[in-house]
């Protein structure tokens, strides 16, 4: 019985995705924080699909709950009730080991700090969730990572050090690194928020390409301008979703 748990715990074998056409499927999510002045419902039963190629703005007021819904997609919190499927895994019923392994294949994540290492060139950063999850040939990652930093326009500068990058640049690094085991799904919180609006609107651009070739693309934005370029606008008010509709709005192409 203990081996039995002890190996549910280390396991890393993925169950069978379930065939689905939705590459995010939320149902009846909530989440519920225990704090010390008692229990606090972030999430009140979050129902989303999004499917494959979407590119999707969440967007709403600060503590609305847009970072507790995305860290439920990407499986860095556990929902208190409900269901998150994405690509067809039942990211809810995961084994911590087993969100590990399913994370670095499946989801690429975008923060609004980069996040890259500071002592590793910027080749070496987007190398690493290869080398993380053993994803290709280790003599095939340098050249995977050369052309993931040429397909966002900073290839000259990958033996820099990311101190040496502008932000814009540093920010363009860190969507190749979430670009680099292929993953279907990229998530990214305000990845824009540290960037001047020139900047940002070329990262969102680069967001678009990469839905128009397949990915999906779920970003929360502080920027309604921003949020205008994407396909559809989530808007979350107090832990729920209120509206969500196409990003149709005047002045942007
Ligand atoms: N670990 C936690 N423990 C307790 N409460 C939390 C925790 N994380 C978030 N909250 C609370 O949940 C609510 C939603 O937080 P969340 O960070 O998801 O909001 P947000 O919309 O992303 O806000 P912001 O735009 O300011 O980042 C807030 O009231 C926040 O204080």
């Amino acid at each position: 019985m203990l081996a039995k748990w002890l190996s549910g715990l280390i396991s890393t074998d993925l169950p069978q995705p379930r065939v689905t056409a939705a590459a995010v499927e939320l149902v009846a999510v909530r989440k519920t924080y225990i704090t010390e002045a008692g229990d606090f419902e972030a999430l009140k039963g979050i129902h989303l699909q999004v499917t494959a190629g979407e590119f999707v703005a969440v967007v709403g007021k600060s503590g609305s709950g847009k970072s507790t819904l995305i860290n439920m997609i990407t499986g860095i919190d556990r929902p208190t009730d409900g269901e998150v499927w994405v690509a067809g895994m039942p990211v809810h019923m995961l084994t911590e080991n087993q969100i590990a392994i399913w994370r670095g294949r499946t989801v690429g994540v975008v923060f609004q700090f980069f996040q890259l290492i500071p002592t590793l060139t910027v080749l070496e950063n987007v190398m690493l969730p290869m080398d993380f999850c053993g994803m290709y040939d280790r003599t095939k990652r340098p050249e995977r990572a050369r052309k993931l930093l040429d397909l966002v326009g900073v290839g000259e500068q990958a033996h820099k050090l990311p101190a040496n990058l502008s932000g814009g640049q540093q920010q363009r690094v860190a969507i190749a690194r979430s670009l680099a085991n292929d993953p279907p799904l990229l998530v990214a919180d305000e990845p824009t928020g540290n960037l001047d609006s020139r900047t940002a609107t070329a990262v969102i651009d680069l967001f678009k390409e990469l839905a128009a070739s397949g990915k999906t693309i779920v970003m929360v934005t502080h920027d309604n301008d921003l949020a205008c370029r994407s396909g559809r606008i989530v808007t979350v008010y107090d832990g729920q979703i209120m509206t969500s509709q196409s990003a149709e709005c005047d002045n942007y192409a």
